[in-house]
């Protein structure tokens, strides 16, 4: 669970997610949050097993973050790796539904608790910013040739196996473009992806880090990305190689 200043939500949404599933360990990776965050999930981690902590120093962004709660998960061993907001946006009773279908479907590699499939939705965004979602999942849907709706999808349960499979080294998204970078390495390596619906509410704590230099890095990527497969459609057949 990722986190930049995050103080009044972390000890709400950290007890929903044990409440909800009990069996899980949560990492909380924070990028030295100014209003005291990483503190907070410190002295929470003093009173629950459970609950781990990193603080990463070097430059923010939700892509390190969760790249570096991956690699913690990784060498431990996890067999399942989750993402999920830390402001309640994702509602923690809902991550044991994306968890029963890993257990009901053993080749899928990786669920998204999806806002645009049917029985999915946001509640309470402004239209603009649903506008922003919308289209940036349109884009990607396009530019990439993928099928998945909700392609920003933050809420998610991968496999490890699938997550081994992806060279992650290599992956440089910093924004949240990076969910959609994950997206199309995943199904790229072959990984059958799965949407439930889920309601994403907005917060009613804190603020949103998505800004203008967030969008923009969104659409440079997804732009590049869209090209570089456009070319390898080209590319293809014996005159190409
Ligand atoms: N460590 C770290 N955490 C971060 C950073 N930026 C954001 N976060 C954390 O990442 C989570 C999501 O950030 P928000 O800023 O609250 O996201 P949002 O605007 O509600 O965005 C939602 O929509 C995006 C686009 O669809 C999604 O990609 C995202 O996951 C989320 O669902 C929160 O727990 C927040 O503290 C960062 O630079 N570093």
């Amino acid at each position: 669970m990722p986190t930049y200043n995050e103080a009044g939500t972390i000890g709400r949404t950290v007890g929903q997610v044990l409440e909800a599933c009990p069996d899980i360990s949560i990492v909380v990776v924070d990028d030295g949050s100014p209003d005291g965050t990483g503190r907070l999930a410190d002295s929470i981690a003093a009173g629950d097993r459970r609950v781990h902590v990193m603080h990463r120093e070097g430059p923010r962004g939700l892509g390190p973050a969760y790249l570096a709660g991956f690699a913690w998960g990784l060498e431990r061993g996890f067999a399942v790796i989750c993402e999920m907001d830390m402001d309640g946006s994702h509602r923690p009773q809902d991550l044991p539904r994306l968890l029963a279908l890993l257990d009901r479907r053993p080749q899928v590699a990786l669920v998204l608790g999806s806002r645009r499939v049917s029985g999915g939705a946001t509640a309470g965004w402004p239209w603009y910013r649903d506008l922003i979602s919308r289209l940036g999942s349109w884009y990607a849907r396009h530019a990439l040739g993928i099928r998945v709706r909700d392609a920003t999808a933050g809420f998610r349960a991968y496999r490890s196996w699938a997550l081994r499979r992806v060279d992650l080294g290599s992956v440089e998204s910093s924004g949240y473009v990076f969910q959609i970078d994950m997206l199309r390495r995943i199904l790229a390596a072959g990984g059958i992806v799965v949407e439930l619906p889920i309601v994403f509410v907005e917060r009613t704590q804190g603020v949103s880090k998505m800004g203008p230099s967030i969008v923009l890095e969104a659409m440079v990527r997804v732009t590049g990305w869209g090209l570089e497969r456009v070319r390898g459609c080209f590319g293809r057949g014996p005159a190409g190689r």
